[in-house]
């Protein structure tokens, strides 16, 4: 099978990690355009990637070219553009092209009214380790998307990172615990690096501590998944009477556990919320 032709309409934090993902697993440079809406950021991007990147700043008619040669097309813009960008390129697409949206909130549904009737749509919700081969991505295929097209977007993705491909109604929960969730754990790394600080380590030897400490911690989970979970491996860490003891008593005493878990809803929620704000009347 020929390497697909790829339209990476918007190319920050998302999209960008998904490029590069796409890059590390082999995928050619030159089977790839994107686009961003500034000339400045299409430059920086294009030398930090090494594709082609169309500014729609320069090149009104950016995200038409770009989706007009391409077999897979990832919308990477926010959210509320998701549908214009939809109407935009619905008739530049190619016959046969799928669009893959990785906006949270956005609905197939959404997607599928502002393309042409028939159109392959794909709604994922992936997340930002993608980049370095190792993200999570949650998948709903639309009303007119073959299992082709699912397979082929699942493949693209799946070189770097694990895929699920779900029923539209679990999205939203994934988005609370994987597709926001390297920020969690990026706010953990934080305090864990500032505690360091407080206690008197070099600003840069607590940030290697935390960083090196929960990607360990991160493969020792994925290699124990299965066999031992986060809890045993917890326990594993836990002398009776010992240090972590103490630590883990003062994350219960602030009701830490508890707080993680509201977070991880209120992401979930606020994803509700949106795709409510995206349905009202304008
Ligand atoms: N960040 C994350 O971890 C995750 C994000 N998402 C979803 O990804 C989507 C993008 O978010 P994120 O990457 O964080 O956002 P960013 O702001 O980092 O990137 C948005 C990109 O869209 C470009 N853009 C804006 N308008 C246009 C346009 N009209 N035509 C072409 N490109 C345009 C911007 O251009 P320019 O570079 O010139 O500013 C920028 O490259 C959102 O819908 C979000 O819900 C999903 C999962 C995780
Ligand atoms: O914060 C956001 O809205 C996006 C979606 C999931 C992660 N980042």
């Amino acid at each position: 099978m020929t390497a697909p032709k790829i339209a990476m309409l918007g190319l920050g934090s998302m999209n960008g990690a998904i490029l590069a993902g796409l890059l590390g697993a082999g995928v050619p440079a030159e089977n790839i355009t994107a686009t961003t809406r500034t000339a400045a950021s299409a430059q920086a991007k294009a030398d930090q990637y090494g594709v082609q990147v169309l500014a729609e700043e320069s090149t009104a008619e950016a995200n038409q070219r770009a989706a007009a040669s391409a077999d897979v097309v990832f919308l990477g813009v926010k959210p509320p553009q998701i549908t214009g960008l939809c109407a935009e390129i619905k008739d530049a697409l190619k016959p046969g092209a799928v669009v893959a949206s990785v906006a949270a909130a956005v609905t197939v549904a959404m997607m599928e009214q502002a393309l042409n009737p028939g159109q392959p749509v794909i709604r994922t919700m992936p997340n930002t380790p993608l980049s370095v081969g190792l993200g999570v991505v949650g998948l709903t295929p639309g009303r007119s998307t073959d299992q082709q097209h699912t397979e082929q977007v699942a493949q693209l993705l799946g070189a770097s990172g694990r895929v699920h491909v779900l029923p539209e109604e679990q999205i939203d929960a994934l988005t609370g615990v994987a597709g926001s969730g390297p920020a969690y754990a990026f706010y953990l790394a934080e305090h864990m690096a500032a505690a360091g600080v407080e206690m008197g380590l070099d600003p840069q030897l607590a940030a290697d501590l935390a960083a090196q400490t929960i990607y360990g911690a991160g493969k020792m989970l994925v290699e124990n998944l299965g066999t031992h979970d986060a809890a045993q491996l917890r326990r594993n860490v836990t002398s009776p009477n010992g240090t972590t003891q103490k630590a883990i008593e003062t994350f219960d005493a602030a009701d830490m556990g508890s707080a993680i878990r509201s977070g991880a809803q209120a992401s979930s929620t606020r994803a509700a919320e949106i795709t409510e704000e995206l349905s009202a009347p304008q």
